[in-house]
């Protein structure tokens, strides 16, 4: 087994039992404490374990530290990471698509749910003080029979596809480069070459791409335009790949009927943000990995890759710079 320096540039994210897991692989080094002895730990680090707080791997970081290899991204989405700045150090980039995909796909199930169901209402109303209540007032909608429009069939979406499927739903999907034939046909799922087709003809749109500057600000004023005023928007991908100040106007305007979003741009909204006033909205705090599964799997798929990057051996998940 490889003894290595890793460096955790911040442990609030690791949970008890990982840092075990970690220490029987590696001799750990927390963030806390490199900083306090960074000329004596330098030398000695050769990767980085990156949890969810999103820190910043800068060039002054990279620079302090001579012999690291690889930076693993607990998680699989690094826009939080300059992939070419870090590469031009000869430092590879890992993360985690398999761990993440099953409780990231059930939060967007979960979100699409609860909009139609109108969930935390039902939540509110139980729990008031008014007793009396009628059903007829908060009707909500079903989602069997209804479509679906998956943007970004990676693994993720396929795995929202496959728990659409099992729940009735038509199913289409917009990838910008790849068709996946395979995953059509598994799942019964129809490919809408133009993204515009699918926003047009879904009940329910989830977002399920990779932030990268083509996918920034992909829906936008005209996207929720072309929605159906009874539609509702789903993003479990990133928040800046909506324009909030378009959604809270669609929102506003009944342009479409509601959102749920697991992730907003920033995180969190500042407490006066308007999307925070509005009644047809759903917003969790970016909880798509936060599973005790997940986030164990997560940490078992980063110590895998940096063995491999350190072993000199094929890397399970490495993340190449476009
Ligand atoms: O947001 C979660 C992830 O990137 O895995």
């Amino acid at each position: 087994m490889d003894r290595c320096g890793i460096g955790t540039p911040c442990v609030r994210g690791v949970l008890e039992g990982h840092v075990e897991l970690l220490k029987k692989h590696f001799h750990l080094i927390t963030m806390k404490e490199f900083l306090k002895k960074k000329e004596r730990l330098s030398e000695k680090i050769k990767s980085v374990l990156i949890y969810e707080c999103r820190p910043v791997i800068d060039r002054e970081l990279l620079q302090s530290l001579p012999h690291l290899k690889v930076i693993a991204n607990s998680g699989v989405g690094v826009d939080h990471l300059d992939l070419k700045l870090i590469s031009s150090f000869g430092v590879k980039v890992t993360n985690t698509p398999h761990a993440v995909s099953d409780s990231t796909a059930d939060i967007g199930m979960a979100l699409m749910l609860a909009s139609a169901r109108r969930l935390v209402e039902g939540c509110q109303i139980a729990v008031s003080p008014q007793t009396e209540h009628f059903a007829a007032d908060w009707l909500g909608d079903e989602v069997t029979g209804a479509t679906l429009g998956i943007i970004g069939m990676g693994s993720i979406g396929y795995k929202v596809a496959k728990r659409a499927k099992a729940f009735e739903m038509k199913i289409l999907y917009h990838n910008r480069n790849q068709r996946k034939e395979e995953e059509e046909q598994a799942v019964g799922a129809r490919y809408c070459e133009k993204m515009e087709d699918l926003l047009q003809q879904s009940d329910f749109v989830i977002l399920v791409v990779n932030l990268t500057p083509q996918t920034h600000k992909l829906i936008g004023k005209r996207e929720l335009e072309l929605m159906k005023p009874t539609a509702t928007l789903i993003n479990i991908s990133r928040g800046a790949v909506v324009d909030h100040d378009a959604l809270v106007e669609a929102l506003q305007n009944g342009i479409i009927k509601a959102a749920a979003l697991d992730v907003t741009n920033p995180e969190p909204l500042p407490r006066d943000h308007p999307l925070l006033k509005l009644k047809n909205i759903i917003i969790t705090p970016h909880i798509g990995t936060a599973t005790v599964q997940a986030t164990r799997m997560m940490t078992e798929e980063a110590v895998a890759n940096i063995q491999a990057v350190l072993n000199g051996l094929p890397i399970p998940s490495e993340v190449i710079p476009q």
